[in-house]
């Protein structure tokens, strides 16, 4: 099986790419933000002035909440993960980002990457995760 698609009620990808594509049993799911459908962003907020506040827990929250969303539609969980990377722009994140990480996964789950990357998408971006899955455990019943 072959398929790429858009997921209804998320944030629409800023360009001509999916938000997820199956190749057999593998499921790849592009990079993926706090992003909400409204383009504003789950974990930022600016005032009038344009002070920003950027909240790691909230925003890594928000990630692992849309790729669950993205891997619902292809019939597939967080426990499918096999692999994620993920980028910050900040090691000074990487503490916070961790502690929600083990809210959602555990030493029996996907293996991990995590980089420092100059800039995201967005300048309120602290955060945007990758992810592999395999449907192999659904498609053998188990
Ligand atoms: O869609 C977002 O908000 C963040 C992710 C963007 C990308 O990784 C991309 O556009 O390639």
């Amino acid at each position: 099986m072959h398929t790429a698609h858009v997921v209804d009620g998320l944030a629409t990808p800023r360009g001509r790419f999916p938000h997820v594509k199956v190749v057999g049993d593998l499921v790849f799911v592009s990079g993926t933000s706090s992003r909400r459908p409204d383009n504003t962003f789950e974990g930022a907020e600016a005032d009038a002035l344009g002070t920003t506040t950027l909240d790691i827990h909230a925003q890594t929250r928000a990630v692992i909440g849309n790729l669950r969303a993205i891997l619902k539609s292809v019939g597939a969980g967080l426990e499918d993960i096999a692999q994620i990377t993920t980028y910050l722009v900040s090691m000074n994140d990487f503490g916070g980002y961790n502690e929600v990480f083990a809210e959602y996964f555990d030493v029996d789950g996907p293996t991990r990457t995590t980089v420092a990357v100059h800039q995201l998408p967005h300048p309120h971006l602290l955060i945007e995760m990758q992810a592999i899955a395999t449907l192999t455990h659904h498609r053998q019943g188990h």
